[in-house]
């Protein structure tokens, strides 16, 4: 049970005071990342985009038959949708998150190239139907990094609670720009760690 100073995230016990600490620190980080991609031109950004295509597509291998997360980008995220129709192309089943419910684990709907599309939370576009899927890779958008593979994101919880959520762990792999890296996210029990990170400086973190 949890003491009147202390709460309760995804089953875990944690003081307040310390959680307090841990979202300053991590709002700190993130309106530092966001500072550095909305300086970032956009020749860069299209380089890096084509670094961490060519690294993710060598790293992913064959994909014939696999199921494959992706996001829709957003807010300065890199723009991985040429990639998304190559393996579409290469037969893999490439899904999108739907966040359906507030502060719950997103759904993975299939995507195809021309598929009915919709708007859902903070207007990111997402497949306006279909069965959820279970992927056996998530390709995560990276706001920050740290030197232990667990990534910082928008602040929502969003993928830390989908992934406590699967039966079966996929394949995590994160990607985002060359400033990505930050020393430590002060990672919390719910936090999940990353299998691999790829950065448009051409340079890759994996977990220890
Ligand atoms: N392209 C893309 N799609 C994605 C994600 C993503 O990071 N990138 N997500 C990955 O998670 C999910 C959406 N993430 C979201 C994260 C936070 C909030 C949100 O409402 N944030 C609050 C601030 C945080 C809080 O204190 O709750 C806000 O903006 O008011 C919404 C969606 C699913 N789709
Ligand atoms: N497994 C979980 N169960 C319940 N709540 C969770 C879980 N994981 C995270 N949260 C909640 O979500 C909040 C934000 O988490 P965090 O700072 O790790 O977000 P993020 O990983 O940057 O966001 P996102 O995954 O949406 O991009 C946490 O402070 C916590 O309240």
């Amino acid at each position: 049970m949890a003491r009147e100073d202390q709460t309760t995230i995804g089953g875990h016990v944690i003081d307040r005071a310390t959680k307090l600490q841990v979202d300053a620190h991590r709002k700190a980080e993130r309106e530092r990342l966001y500072a550095l991609r909305r300086g970032m031109p956009q020749s860069n950004r299209a380089a890096e985009t084509e670094q961490v295509i060519a690294a993710l597509t060598d790293r992913l291998g064959d994909v014939a038959g696999k199921t494959i997360a992706f996001y829709w980008p957003i807010r300065g995220e890199l723009d991985l949708r040429a990639c998304m129709h190559a393996l579409h192309r290469s037969g893999a089943t490439v899904s999108l998150p739907v966040v359906v419910t507030r502060a719950a684990p997103v759904e993975f709907r299939t995507w195809a190239p021309g598929c009915a599309m919709t708007r859902g939370i903070w207007n990111i576009p997402v497949p306006a139907e279909g069965a959820p899927q279970r992927p056996d890779i998530v390709i995560l958008p990276l706001v920050g990094i740290d030197a232990d593979c667990y990534r910082l994101g928008n602040g929502g919880g969003y993928y830390d609670m989908t992934l406590a959520s699967l039966p079966v762990a996929p394949l995590k792999i994160g990607v985002g720009q060359g400033f990505c890296r930050i020393d430590s996210i002060r990672p919390q029990p719910w936090d999940v760690r990353l299998d691999t990170a790829i950065l448009g400086d051409g340079s890759i973190i994996s977990a220890p």
